[in-house]
């Protein structure tokens, strides 16, 4: 964890530039990037009336139109999730269609390559970008495409994307899961996530950070681990020999972490009544490798499994602490780790609720892990469109 003392690096968006101090909107195609650890999220915005004309400007402007929202895959590893589409939106007076794409960051080389290929580099001279990679690949956009990266702050850049996106989808964007240990009671429920304050931001990507808000400007990073998504990923790899977050999910929805973890019951035959343990909490994650017969015995997918489980509790044991410090009672869990990861997210709804004794909340959001391009994408616009 990063070494931090009380409210550290606190930011109050004002002072860190939220508005672009540009009144006149920007020339077509309209993008926002967020350059991650691991992915790169870009989100466009298409205009539904496109501008007329045969001029080159034009007639590239619809080639890029086509070719983004006529596939759902691009190249071996671009996706669109075309189930995040967000139709009839409104950015900045213009009605249009917001699409949700990723990409490994390390594909990047080949992004810019597409780029060139597809006459971007003759229409943007300026992208909004934000994430590590915006700092890192900055003298690669310049080179490869001529293209200046606008760097953006990621948090700040997160929660004007996440507010943006609920204010737009306000009855279906936040939920919740009820009765999360329950198979099949357990559902998503719609929670109205419009007085949200005070929340905490629980980002977890490849790594994990944590923010306290208080308001769309007055909020701060509390917190954060290095054992994240990414840990998820690698360890998972390692483990059971697999190569991508989907087959590590899929091999994790399939194992027994019981196999795998020593419980308290494995340690006290029972629960540990004096300080509340029940005897199926985790004493010790990975506890039963130490066992050369255990290891025979055990599955991919069990390790799998309990790799999932190891890192999503030690997410939410620490979003509790910091939760309490704070007097905070809506947690928002967001991210990629959480994508196709119901049982990463139902793990995080159960903890929040036995361990605060039902006082605190674990919220989710559908668009998981966009926010950052999304806040991006904003950025762009006039300083009006952003109040
Ligand atoms: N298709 C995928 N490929 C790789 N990782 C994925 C994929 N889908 C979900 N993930 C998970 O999402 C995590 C990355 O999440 P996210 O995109 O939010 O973070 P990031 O921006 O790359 O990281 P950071 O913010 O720490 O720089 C991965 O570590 C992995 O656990
Ligand atoms: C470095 C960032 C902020 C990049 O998004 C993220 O991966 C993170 O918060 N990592 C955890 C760092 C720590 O607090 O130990």
């Amino acid at each position: 964890m990063a070494e931090q003392t009380g409210e550290s690096s606190s930011i109050k968006a004002e002072e860190n530039g939220v508005s672009n101090g540009v009144d006149e909107y920007p020339s077509m195609p309209w993008f926002g990037m967020d350059i991650g650890g691991t992915l790169c999220k870009l989100v466009y915005f298409e205009p539904k009336d496109m501008m007329q004309g045969e001029t080159e400007e034009v007639e590239i402007l619809k080639n890029i139109r086509k070719y983004l929202t006529k596939n759902s895959s691009y190249g071996k590893s671009g996706h669109r999730d075309t189930h995040l589409q967000m139709d009839n939106v409104q950015l900045g007076g213009v009605l249009g269609t917001i699409h949700f794409i990723r990409f490994p960051t390390s594909q990047m080389e080949k992004f810019l390559c597409l780029a060139n290929q597809k006459g971007m580099a003759k229409l943007i001279t300026t992208v909004c970008a934000t994430g590590g990679g915006a700092y890192k690949f900055e003298e690669d956009f310049k080179k490869s495409v001529n293209m200046k990266l606008e760097k953006c702050d990621e948090f700040e850049s997160l929660l004007r994307g996440l507010l943006y996106i609920d204010k737009n989808n306000p009855t279906t964007e936040c939920y919740y899961w009820c009765n999360p240990t329950d198979e099949i009671k357990c559902a998503k429920v719609n929670y109205d996530f419009s007085q949200p304050y005070p929340f905490l931001l629980v980002n977890v990507g490849s790594g994990v950070s944590i923010l306290a808000v208080n308001s769309p400007t007055d909020y701060s990073r509390v917190s954060g681990t290095s054992l994240g998504g990414g840990t998820f990923l690698g360890l998972c790899c390692l483990l059971t020999g697999c190569n991508t977050f989907e087959e590590a999910i899929e091999l994790a929805a399939e194992g027994d972490h019981t196999n795998v973890d020593k419980l308290v019951k494995d340690i006290y035959g029972g629960d540990y009544v004096k300080f509340g343990l029940p005897g199926d909490l985790v004493a010790s994650s990975f506890g039963q490798m130490n066992s050369r017969e255990r290891r025979n015995k055990v599955s991919k997918q069990d390790l799998a499994r309990a790799t999932l489980v190891t890192i999503t509790n030690n997410i939410g044991s620490i979003a509790i602490m910091c939760a309490k410090q704070r007097k905070i009672e809506r947690v928002v869990f967001v991210g990629n780790f959480l994508r196709v990861n119901p049982i990463a997210m139902k793990l995080l709804a159960y903890a929040m609720e036995y361990w605060s004794g039902g006082q605190m909340k674990a919220l989710f959001l559908k668009h998981e892990g966009y926010f950052g391009a999304v806040g991006c994408l904003l950025r762009i616009m006039p300083t009006s469109e952003l109040t």
